[in-house]
């Protein structure tokens, strides 16, 4: 599916990801600390930065230099950090944005509020005022409605509730049993690699370390990341 080859990658003339690989993987986890270059990365994968040197492939394409709508157009779908709604707009609003125009999108928004009950429940609500956990899963749910073969995702977890952790750890495992591949970014080093097929370990713009998860994986990645 995605895969990311001896990338350099950077802002002006800053580089910030040297010689960066991941390997290809149903649910592939970038894990590092604050700064390691882990956005940067996943700006890379849907386009939003080129790099200066080394190979993205989609489906054994080079789509290295592709536009991100034009990746979007062949099956990625980004979600950054922050759990980004239209606040004034209600959950099921947020979900016809999206939904609006496609084949079937009353029924990809029924099955989205089938996955994510509180989305349902919630429907007629103001994102805004939704919780930080519940804005994610409707950050997911929109992401989705789009049909992808790849979801990218920033730090699904940062700022939420324990309980939705858990759900959207369990969405995460769905989807890859579903054949959606996921690449994921995330802080909870445990979460990550429960989900996780391959890990990639970013310090510093560089990879540190690669691996298969599961949580096995969890103490030589803490190790490497002296946590
Ligand atoms: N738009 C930008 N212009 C210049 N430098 C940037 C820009 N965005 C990020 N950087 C720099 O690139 C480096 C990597 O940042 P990045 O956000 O990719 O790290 P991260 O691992 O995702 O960190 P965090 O966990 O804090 O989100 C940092 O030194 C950051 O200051």
């Amino acid at each position: 599916m995605l895969e990311i080859t001896d990338i350099e990658a950077g802002y002006g003339r800053t580089r910030v990801l040297h010689g960066v690989t991941v390997p290809a993987g149903k649910v592939v986890a970038v894990l590092g600390h604050n700064g390691a270059g882990k956005t940067t990365l996943l700006r890379l994968a849907i386009g939003l930065l080129k790099p200066t040197k080394g190979r993205v492939l989609f489906d054994g394409e080079d789509i290295s230099s592709l536009a991100p709508n034009k990746r979007v157009a062949r099956g990625m779908a980004y979600v950054p950090q922050g759990q980004q709604a239209f606040g004034q707009l209600t959950t099921l609003e947020n979900l016809q944005l999206v939904a609006d125009g496609r084949r079937r999108g009353k029924a990809l928004i029924e099955a989205q509020m089938a996955r994510f009950p509180a989305l349902e429940k919630f429907a007629t609500r103001k994102a805004g005022l939704l919780s930080g956990g519940q804005r994610q899963q409707l950050a997911i749910a929109r992401a989705l409605i789009t049909e992808p073969k790849l979801l990218i995702l920033d730090e699904p977890t940062e700022g939420i509730q324990p309980t939705i952790v858990a759900e959207i750890e369990q969405t995460i495992m769905q989807l890859a049993g579903e054949g959606i591949h996921v690449l994921l970014v995330e802080q909870h080093i445990g979460f990550a690699l429960e989900a996780a097929e391959r890990y990639v370990v970013l310090a510093s713009g560089f990879v540190t370390q690669t691996g298969d998860g599961g949580l096995a994986a969890a103490s030589t990645v803490r190790a490497a990341m002296a946590i």
